[in-house]
């Protein structure tokens, strides 16, 4: 069933286990996410950045929704990096249940008054309201946050920022970054900052950039013809150890970009004469369901719903 971004985060963080927030850009992405989660009786976030609705609109927004609505355990569908009010509330005209306002790259003050509004006007339309405070590294979408730029969330600022604008989830900087490269080896988690913001708010926390990049999928897409560097990803036990203490919204993008490009690649090289798109995009679909999958039994929403 389409449920809210509350209607999932609240029970996750009361319950401490996290849920998967995955990225969707087609059908097959989005079954796989969906599919997956029924299959393991596991609640589950999909969700569209401002590309994604640029790319598919309300064609691909359509597609989720229906999906959600059939679903057999509750699904929301987020609007992820929401750059603006209007990209907010446009998403909600379109069918969306959650919206996140990002407004981290203004100062405190701006991200206040920018967040409040959305949750003023999410609210007034039962939509669940995401913000966030405190800057990852690694390339923010349209923003290209370096690393001495990026700046980790302050506790007590956390505070303020929450009674001030009445967002319902918070996006916090902990020291994950988006896309390939989180760092050499383990990226660090700062899971000290975690722990003093779990103490402090009691509303469910978010972590961006929490792709797991594993290493057999980065090795089989080097292995079918893919370039990609020194790729490393969140380990599997840092997202536990943070779903046990207030992380309760997990974003995962990256993975399934590389799973779906795995699963085509491999058919393009080893069945050169195929050229039915059943055959080309359903082992994709295959690949990418087994990393949401893996990623529901790292976060332990498995059997929640
Ligand atoms: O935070 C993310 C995705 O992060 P990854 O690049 O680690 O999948 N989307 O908002
Ligand atoms: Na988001
Ligand atoms: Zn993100």
């Amino acid at each position: 069933m389409l449920v809210t971004g509350n209607d999932i985060l609240v029970p996750a963080r009361a319950g401490k286990y996290g849920v998967g927030s995955f990225n969707t850009n087609n059908m097959e992405i989005t079954q796989a996410i969906i599919h997956t989660a029924e299959r393991l009786r596991s609640p589950v976030m999909v969700q569209m950045s401002e590309g994604a609705i640029k790319y598919g609109g309300q064609d691909l927004a359509n597609i989720v929704i229906d999906l959600a609505e059939r679903a057999t355990v509750p699904v929301a569908l987020h609007l992820d990096h929401g750059s603006s009010y209007e990209s907010a509330l446009k998403a909600i005209k379109m069918g969306f249940t959650s919206v996140m306002i990002d407004a981290s790259h203004h100062q405190f003050a701006e991200n206040i008054q920018e967040t409040r509004r959305v949750v003023e006007a999410a609210h007034a339309m039962g939509i669940s309201v995401e913000a966030e405070l405190g800057r990852l590294g690694g390339i923010e979408e349209h923003i290209v946050v370096d690393e001495k730029d990026a700046f980790l969330t302050d506790p007590e600022e956390a505070v303020q920022f929450v009674e001030q604008t009445g967002t319902d989830y918070l996006a916090i900087a902990i020291g994950t970054s988006h896309g390939a490269y989180k760092g050499k080896g383990r990226p660090f988690i700062d899971h000290e900052r975690i722990e003093k913001i779990e103490k402090l708010l009691s509303i469910p926390l978010v972590a961006h950039g929490s792709s797991g990049v594993p290493a057999e999928i980065v090795q089989r897409f080097r292995d079918c013809g893919g370039e990609i560097g020194d790729a490393f990803g969140i380990a599997d036990e840092d997202l536990q150890r943070a779903t046990q203490h207030g992380i309760a919204k997990v974003n995962v993008d990256t993975d399934l970009r590389l799973a779906m490009t795995v699963g085509v690649r491999e058919i393009l090289k080893n069945s050169p004469k195929e050229f039915d798109p059943r055959k080309i995009m359903g082992p994709a679909r295959e690949v990418m369901s087994k990393i949401v999958e893996h990623k529901l039994g790292v976060l332990g929403s498995v059997g929640k719903a």
